[in-house]
Parts: C-alpha cells; sequence; structure tokens
C-alpha cells in the first residue's frame, strides 16, 4: 500500500547527509527497501558475530547509525548501477533479496560477502572505520555476488584473482571518482592512502605484470595480490598509457565495464585463467564493437602490456 516505503534521511560513516528507502513495519521505520527486486534489508550485529543480527528500526526515519545508513544508500545505489547500466536485476538476475549487516565484531577490519550476504566490520579506528563507508566496498562485496551467479570463479589461484579483480573493477565503475580501493575507509589519520590502486597496483605491493605475479599459497593462492595484474590492464583499458613499452589507446570507463560485464556474464568460468581472461575480454569486444574496432585493440594492447598472452 501505499505508505508501504518511506525514504529516510541520515549521517553516513564521513558525516554525509543522504536520502534512502525505508519502509513502515509495525509502526516503526526499518531499513527494508522494497522497491528495488525483491528488496534490500540492512541489520546489526551489534558487534557481535551472529548473523543475520537485528533489522536496523528507528521511531521517525531520521537516522543517526552511520554505518548502517551507507550500507543501505550504497547497497541501493549498487542495486541501481548494475539495474540502469548493465540491466541486470540484483545479483542473480532475478531480483534476489540483497542482505547486509553492520557492526560485525570487535573493532573488525575488514568486509566480505559470506555466500549469503554482505557483511561489515567497524575497523579499529585507526586501520579502518566502518567499512560500509566505502561505496567502492559496497560495490566490491556484492559483486563478489553477481560473481558467484554468473562466471563462478574459484576463489583460489588465477581464477580466484580474476574474482578479486571483477570486484575492484566494479568498485572503481560505481565509485567512479578515483582508480582506489578502500580510500575513503582506510587509516583515515592519513589522507590519500588506499588498500589497493587499479593504476598503479604496485603502490600497495601488488604486481601490475604477469612476471611479477605471487606464486606461493597465502591468500588463497594470492587473489587480493595477482588481482593487481588484471586491475592494471583494466586500468590501461579504460584511461590508455604505455606500460613495459606496450601503448595502449583508452576507451573509457563505460566501454571497459560493459566489456568486463560481457566478460563476466558470456565467457568466463570457474578455472578461467588470466590467458582466458584475455580471450573473453577480445570476444566481448568483438560481440560489442566489431572486430576491428578500437576497443578490439585497446583490450589486446592492454593484456600484452601487463605480459598475458
Ligand atoms: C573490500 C576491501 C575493503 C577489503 C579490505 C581488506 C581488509 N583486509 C584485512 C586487513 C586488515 C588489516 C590491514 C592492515 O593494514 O593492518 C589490512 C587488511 N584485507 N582486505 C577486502 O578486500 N576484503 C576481502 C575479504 C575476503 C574474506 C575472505 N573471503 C574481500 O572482500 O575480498
Ligand atoms: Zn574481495
Amino acid at each position: 500500500n501505499t505508505i508501504d516505503h518511506a525514504t529516510g534521511i541520515g549521517t553516513g560513516v564521513l558525516g554525509d547527509s543522504k536520502q534512502f528507502e525505508t519502509s513502515l513495519q509495525s509502526g516503526k521505520y526499518v531499513m527494508k527497501d522494497t522497491t528495488r527486486g525483491k528488496g534490500i534489508e540492512t541489520y546489526t550485529a551489534k558487534n557481535r558475530s551472529t548473523l543475520p543480527g537485528t533489522l536496523m528500526s528507528d521511531s521517525d526515519n531520521n537516522w543517526t547509525d552511520g554505518a548502517a545508513v551507507d550500507a543501505h544508500a550504497y547497497a541501493q545505489q549498487v542495486y541501481d548501477y548494475y539495474k540502469d547500466v548493465h540491466n541486470r536485476n540484483s545479483y542473480d538476475n532475478k531480483g534476489a533479496l540483497i542482505r547486509s549487516t553492520v557492526h560485525y565484531g570487535n573493532n573488525y577490519n575488514n568486509a566480505f560477502w559470506n555466500g549469503s550476504q554482505m557483511v561489515y566490520g567497524d575497523g579499529d579506528g585507526s586501520t579502518f572505520i566502518s567499512l560500509s563507508g566505502g561505496l567502492d566496498v559496497v560495490a566490491h562485496e556484492l559483486t563478489h555476488a553477481v560473481t558467484e551467479k554468473t562466471a563462478g570463479l574459484v576463489y583460489q589461484y588465477e581464477s580466484g584473482a580474476l574474482n578479486e579483480s571483477l570486484s575492484d573493477i566494479f568498485g572503481a565503475m560505481i565509485d567512479d571518482d578515483d582508480w582506489l580501493m578502500g580510500e575513503d575507509i582506510y587509516t583515515p589519520g592519513t589522507n590519500g592512502d588506499a588498500l589497493r590502486s587499479l593504476e598503479d597496483p604496485t603502490e600497495y605491493g601488488d604486481p601490475d605484470h604477469y612476471s611479477n605475479r605471487y606464486t606461493g599459497s597465502q591468500d588463497n593462492g594470492g587473489v587480493h595480490i595477482n588481482s593487481g595484474i588484471n586491475n592494471k590492464a583494466a586500468y590501461l583499458l579504460a584511461e590508455g598509457g604505455t606500460h613495459h613499452g606496450v601503448t595502449v589507446n583508452g576507451i573509457g570507463r563505460q566501454d571497459t565495464a560493459k566489456i568486463y560485464y560481457h566478460a563476466l556474464t558470456h565467457y568466463l568460468t570457474p578455472y578461467s585463467n588470466f590467458s582466458a581472461m584475455r580471450q573473453a575480454a577480445v570476444h566481448s569486444a568483438t560481440d560489442l564493437f566489431g572486430a576491428n574496432s578500437p576497443q578490439v585493440a585497446a583490450v589486446n594492447a592492454a593484456y600484452s602490456a601487463v605480459g598475458v598472452n
């Protein structure tokens, strides 16, 4: 009925005011958006680790829990990106309910997709602040769900690094004011730093060329490390540049996002490696823009520039 959905207003982690969809339930406003797919819900774990915890509620629809405000508002923004830009209805393309829990654990320095929902810690206040305060973080986590429902890239070694890279790529496409990951919620005492950089992965110790890939077993075989190689390729594809003597003529963020989304939903498979990623991106650019397009040429150049054949 008409009062089913309402517009909440609140302050985010960084003190920014925003509006978002809520609904009225048994006389209280709750963080449940009934207007997108089968819904978007935000819960609090109250600093314990039981999931999903308690649905966020408020008496007057003016919200002061910054972590919940951002988790809820950014989940809506990421839903809208996939719907409006890629015509995808939630992470399963069937309007799956999107659930987030904030205030997970105690001073928990991480955020993750647990296979069913998004989970955000509050950080310890010096390494991280509440991680849902990063739009790129929310997009990163929700993209893990998209990947699971599409290519199903196994979370280890090269397929896992591609899984990670695609989450970073769409994080950067949605939080599109830079090519950094986590800059808004990492080390509040230090400006301008981040967890990872797609522009220059080596800035945070990650490789930007296949010859420098990590071959050990830590981090599930380097999934958050070797992601830098594909992240660099995506950055070069969008922005252009010369890397290891190879020049790429950039095609912009929009066409780059279309190529990766097409690859994710049409060509990548659970055990795709970096070489298969190059082929999937070439096939996708060919499908979308034609075999002799500048986009296809740029894809080939970008992967050659990072040493992937
Ligand atoms: C999305 C991003 C903000 C988040 C960042 C992150 C956080 N951590 C733990 C961590 C903790 C402390 C520090 C430090 O510098 O002291 C750095 C990293 N490692 N990565 C991240 O990358 N989380 C992983 C969590 C993976 C959990 C296992 N599936 C992911 O979603 O891939
Ligand atoms: Zn990830």
